[in-house]
């Protein structure tokens, strides 16, 4: 049976456990539970804390498992990243009060709270420079204000709780995160996981494409049309009843789907329809 671990509770967790029911596979029902098994699918899935379960994998005890590319970086962990998930972006950043410029230089010497002391430390070293690592848990952009740390080192989504805390980011991004399914590095993924992993990927990859159809009059604007939405391979064309027309169908990328349309209307092709792709091979 394929073990598999899932965040319990955190950024990432809604997200990949929507993402696994859409692949098919067997939802938790109580967010007490810590084990589910899917015995249809042959596997069993360990809801573990996000920051634990690179060491699991890597450690060899589960087959495969779902975090933060940031956590996994941070844990040491000897994982490889099979397939990033397109959930939980954030960057992991420098802040300090926004009353005064810092640059990554200015943390020689100083007091750094983080949750996350290992990839710190490394880009402390890569920088040449050494200060005092205050870990912390969680809730690190307080700590200034409670006079334990002169900065910090921490995740950042949309930017909010550094602004609410007076914090300004400074320096490159240590680390541009998102979830990542892993596996222990150097061992060959057998069959299932795999499989595993081609249906993960097929419902990731389908979120991020729109299938658009839409009604087309042939020449020119149909030229125009299809240079607009190229497809994966090429666009389907099909005839319809009137012999001035073809129906098109070509998957777009969900972010720019949009300004396509309207920049389809605009040239004058009609009955254009998005929607979404559930799952997806290739
Ligand atoms: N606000 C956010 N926006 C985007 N991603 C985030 C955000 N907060 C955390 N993450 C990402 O989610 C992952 C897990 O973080 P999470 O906060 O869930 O774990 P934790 O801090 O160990 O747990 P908890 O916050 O429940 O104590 C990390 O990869 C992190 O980069
Ligand atoms: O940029 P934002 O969108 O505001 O998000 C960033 C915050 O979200 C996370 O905190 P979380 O809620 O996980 O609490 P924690 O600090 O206790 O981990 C992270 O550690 C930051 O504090
Ligand atoms: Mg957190």
């Amino acid at each position: 049976m394929l073990r598999v671990a899932v965040p319990n509770k955190g950024a990432l967790s809604e997200s990949a456990a929507a993402v696994l029911a859409e692949a098919g596979y067997r939802k938790r029902t109580d967010s007490k539970d810590l084990t589910v098994l899917d015995i249809a699918n042959d596997v069993e899935f360990f809801f573990l804390r996000p920051k634990d379960i690179a060491i699991y994998v890597g450690a060899g005890t589960l087959d495969l498992g779902i975090t933060g590319r940031d956590l996994a970086r941070d844990s040491g962990a000897e994982v490889d990243e099979e397939l990033a998930l397109g959930f939980g972006s954030s960057t992991f950043r420098y802040a300090a009060p926004g009353d005064q410029e810092w640059t990554v230089a200015d943390l020689a010497g100083k007091r750094i709270a983080t949750s996350y002391p290992n990839l710190v430390r490394a880009d402390l070293a890569s920088h040449g420079l050494e200060a005092e690592i205050i870990r912390l848990d969680g809730a690190v952009e307080i700590s200034i204000q409670l006079g334990v740390a002169d900065a910090i080192a921490d995740v950042v989504g949309s930017g909010r709780t550094l602004r609410q805390h007076g914090l300004a980011a400074f320096g490159e991004s240590l680390c541009d995160s998102e979830g990542v399914l892993i596996s222990r590095t150097g061992t060959d993924t057998d069959k299932r996981a795999r499989q595993f992993v081609k249906r993960v990927q097929g419902v990731v990859f389908g979120q991020q494409y729109v299938m658009i159809d839409y009604d087309c009059p042939r020449g020119t604007i149909f030229e125009q049309a299809i240079a607009l939405t190229p497809g994966l391979e090429s666009p389907t064309v099909s005839p319809m009843a009137d012999p001035d027309w073809v129906a098109v169908r070509a998957m777009v990328p969900r972010k720019s789907h949009q300004n396509l349309m309207d920049e389809l209307s605009e040239l004058g092709v009609r009955a254009i329809l998005a929607s979404d792709i559930r799952s997806c091979r290739f």
